[in-house]
């Protein structure tokens, strides 16, 4: 059998930025929409805040009545009245007045900045004003967070905490997002004996159904882990079609090279309507990785190795899944936490494919360091190990200790 034709991350990112994905709409209550990929861009239907509003507690001022003042050479105003968080303020204020206000109240007309009372006397029915002040001071400004008509969110934003704040500001109760993945998880190989089973020689744990477990639910995803198969390509097939049958992903590990018991590829072809879109990655650890198609349901085959199965879930599934769950500019920020090291011993690498070295980090003097776990990809402690994966690019021939490099941070 011919060894796969590989393709670059590049290759394979652009692959998933221009494939065809239809996907479903539902609506769900603000308090559980974090997670969620937006499916409609929201706008805001008013200005936020409606009316200006105090940020401190004091006085209500015009700000060109406070000039020049100070704790020597104070200014006095005449108080006019008080204004309550929840009133509509219905006068004017005018030069030489001032108003008391609270934090959230409604600024009256007229008055442009709050003193804070830490910057007042009062004296009888005079203020005594111990702070010049700017116009605007202390005051939030009608519109300020958000104008009427203003695009807020973007439909394809992943909702975090920030959003949801954005969205209950805008009085956004229901919120519609993509309908979220079902993705179904199955080892194979003749070897895996479950967790609780002693292994004999020859025999292994089953590991990748609970690290791709465990990698989906961080990811909120909903899972499935289906009984391991043995390298049989009925029993092989037959998993999959009943997988096929409830997920929109199946995550396939072990079989994905070119050994007489790796399967995979040919089972692949042989599922009714299949098109395999890749078979081979320029990447390490994670080569023998391969992705078809069978409708609107994808398949993918990882690696065996234990290091491996979860590096590929990490640089290749996972920004796959967020691209089928409908978010954009997934390939722009293919990793939110990264930090600057410096690598301390050289590493060399492959021109011509992309590596993912493990590295531990650890601090010394002012700098953050870089050390490499150096260890083969069926080792699960290179990635226990780690704190970090430093990428190395495919026109890279390694770097040399003392270089500054970014670190993708674990945790
Ligand atoms: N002639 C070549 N052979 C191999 C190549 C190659 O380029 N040419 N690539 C190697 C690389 S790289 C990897 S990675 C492996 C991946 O092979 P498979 O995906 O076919 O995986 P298996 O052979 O089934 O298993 C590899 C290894 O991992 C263990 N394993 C498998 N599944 C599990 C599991 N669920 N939990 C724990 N451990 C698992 C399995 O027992 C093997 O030890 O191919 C190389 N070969
Ligand atoms: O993909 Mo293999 O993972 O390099 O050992």
């Amino acid at each position: 059998m011919e060894f796969f034709k590989v393709l670059s991350l590049s290759d394979v990112y652009h692959l998933f930025s221009i494939l065809q994905i239809k996907r479903k709409i539902e609506k769900v209550p603000l308090e559980q929409a974090v997670g969620r990929v937006l499916a409609s861009n929201v706008q805001a239907k008013e200005d936020w805040p409606l009316w200006p509003r105090a940020t401190m507690d004091g006085y209500a001022v015009q700000a060109k009545d406070t000039f020049g003042a100070s704790e020597t050479n104070p200014a006095y105003l005449t108080l006019s009245g008080e204004i309550k968080i929840d009133e509509i303020p219905d006068f004017e204020l005018q030069s030489g007045e001032c108003v008391a206000i609270v934090t959230g109240a409604l600024l009256p007309k007229g008055a442009d900045s709050v003193l804070m009372v830490e910057y007042s006397e009062q004296v009888g029915n005079l203020i005594e004003v111990k702070k010049s002040l700017f116009p605007q001071e202390n005051i939030v400004l009608q519109g300020e967070d958000f104008k009427k008509g203003e695009r807020v969110l973007e439909s394809g934003q992943r909702i975090g905490f920030r959003e949801i704040g954005a969205l209950a500001t805008l009085g956004c109760s229901e919120i519609e997002v993509f309908k979220r993945i079902k993705v179904g998880i199955i080892s194979t190989g003749d070897e895996l004996v479950k967790v609780d089973t002693v292994p004999q020689p020859g025999q292994v744990r089953d590991v990748n159904s609970f690290t791709l477990n465990a990698l989906l639910l961080t990811q909120q995803i909903q899972t499935t882990i289906y009984e391991f198969v043995p390298d049989r390509k009925e029993a092989l097939k037959n998993q999959i079609l009943t997988a096929l049958h409830k997920e929109d992903v199946v995550l396939l590990s072990g079989g994905s090279s070119v050994g007489t018991r790796d399967l995979t590829l040919n089972v692949l072809q042989e599922i009714p309507d299949s098109k395999v879109l890749f078979h081979g990655l320029a990447l390490s650890p994670g080569k023998p990785t391969m992705l078809a198609k069978v409708g609107e349901k994808f398949i993918f085959g990882l690696p065996g190795q234990v290091t491996s199965a979860q590096i590929v879930f990490l640089v290749v599934v996972n920004p796959f899944l967020r691209v089928l769950e409908g978010e954009k500019n997934v390939f722009t920020n293919i990793w939110p936490c990264k930090i600057k090291a410096v690598l301390d011993r050289n590493i060399s690498s492959k021109q011509g494919r992309y590596d993912f070295v493990r590295v531990r980090l650890s601090q010394r003097e002012q700098r953050v360091v870089a050390t490499p776990i150096l260890g083969k990809s069926g080792l699960i402690k290179t990635l226990f190990l780690a704190d970090g994966l430093l990428p190395i690019a495919d026109n890279c021939e390694g770097i040399v200790a003392g270089r500054e490099v970014e670190v993708w941070l674990l945790h």
